[in-house]
């Protein structure tokens, strides 16, 4: 997979360079590349946003600089344009996984109040335009938004975590929060582990665990019930 990042803080997206991402590019798992959106300028200044039109606070990011920028970086292809914005559809596990199939992503980080629209439009001719939003806050721009996708995304790809198991049972793979986990010691500060866990008994154990997985959902995400699909669940036959 090749990904590719714009944004005016650049050193922002340092972060993919450690752990489990960096090793995937080191790897060759994974190319990714993070481009200064100034580079694309061509005033002295390198003025990336102006005044909006219709007034209002803040300032726009111009679109030329934008159309210069995602033409360099499309290539040949038709790569998915993901513009994070607290006005884009909701990224999820299932998003993260179709985003795992894909050949190229690109990320736009804009900043101020936004990326004037017009890029948008523009860019659907050579891009699947996508934007996507983690979750009804408001950050100062799409870095650390950018930071979370790829994250996700590039730890579903063949190679990148060690062991794949790992990836089957965690929150929202089957649409159910996880269960929780517990280590040595069996017992500590008189805090003891579930019984259970040490039966031995494996199909209680995946019984205690799913039972687990359905209360902390009933409790901390009810909203995620009504998605819950109870054929797929049942069909892991453990009856919900
Ligand atoms: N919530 C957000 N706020 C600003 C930029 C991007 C955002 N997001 O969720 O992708």
């Amino acid at each position: 997979m090749r990904i590719d990042v714009v944004s005016i803080f650049p050193e922002y997206l340092a972060a993919l360079e450690l752990s489990l991402i960096g090793k995937a590019r080191q790897d060759g798992l994974l190319s990714l590349t993070v481009h200064n959106l100034r580079d694309f300028t061509v005033d002295r200044h390198r003025t990336v946003d102006d005044t909006p039109y219709g007034g209002g606070a803040g300032m726009v990011m111009k679109p030329e600089p934008w159309a210069q920028a995602l033409e360099d970086v499309r290539g040949d292809s038709r790569p998915v344009l993901i513009v994070p914005s607290p006005a884009g559809e909701r990224f999820t596990q299932a998003m993260a996984h179709e985003l795992a199939e894909e050949e190229h992503l690109v990320f736009a980080c804009g900043r101020y109040e936004g990326i004037d629209e017009r890029v948008l439009d523009w860019a659907a001719d050579s891009f699947d335009v996508r934007p996507v939003s983690l979750g009804d806050y408001v950050l100062n721009g799409g870095e650390v938004a950018v930071l979370a996708m790829v994250e996700a995304v590039a730890r579903l790809l063949p190679g990148v975590v060690g062991n794949p198991e790992s990836l089957i049972e965690e929150s929202h793979a089957d649409g159910l929060l996880e269960y929780p986990v517990y280590t040595k010691p069996s017992s500590w500060r008189e805090l003891e582990v579930p019984e259970v866990l040490l039966s031995g008994n494996h199909a209680r154990i995946a019984r205690y665990r799913r039972d687990e997985q359905l209360r902390r959902t009933v409790l901390r995400r009810p909203d995620l019930l009504g998605k819950l699909d109870v054929e797929a669940l049942n069909a892991a036959d453990l009856a919900v």
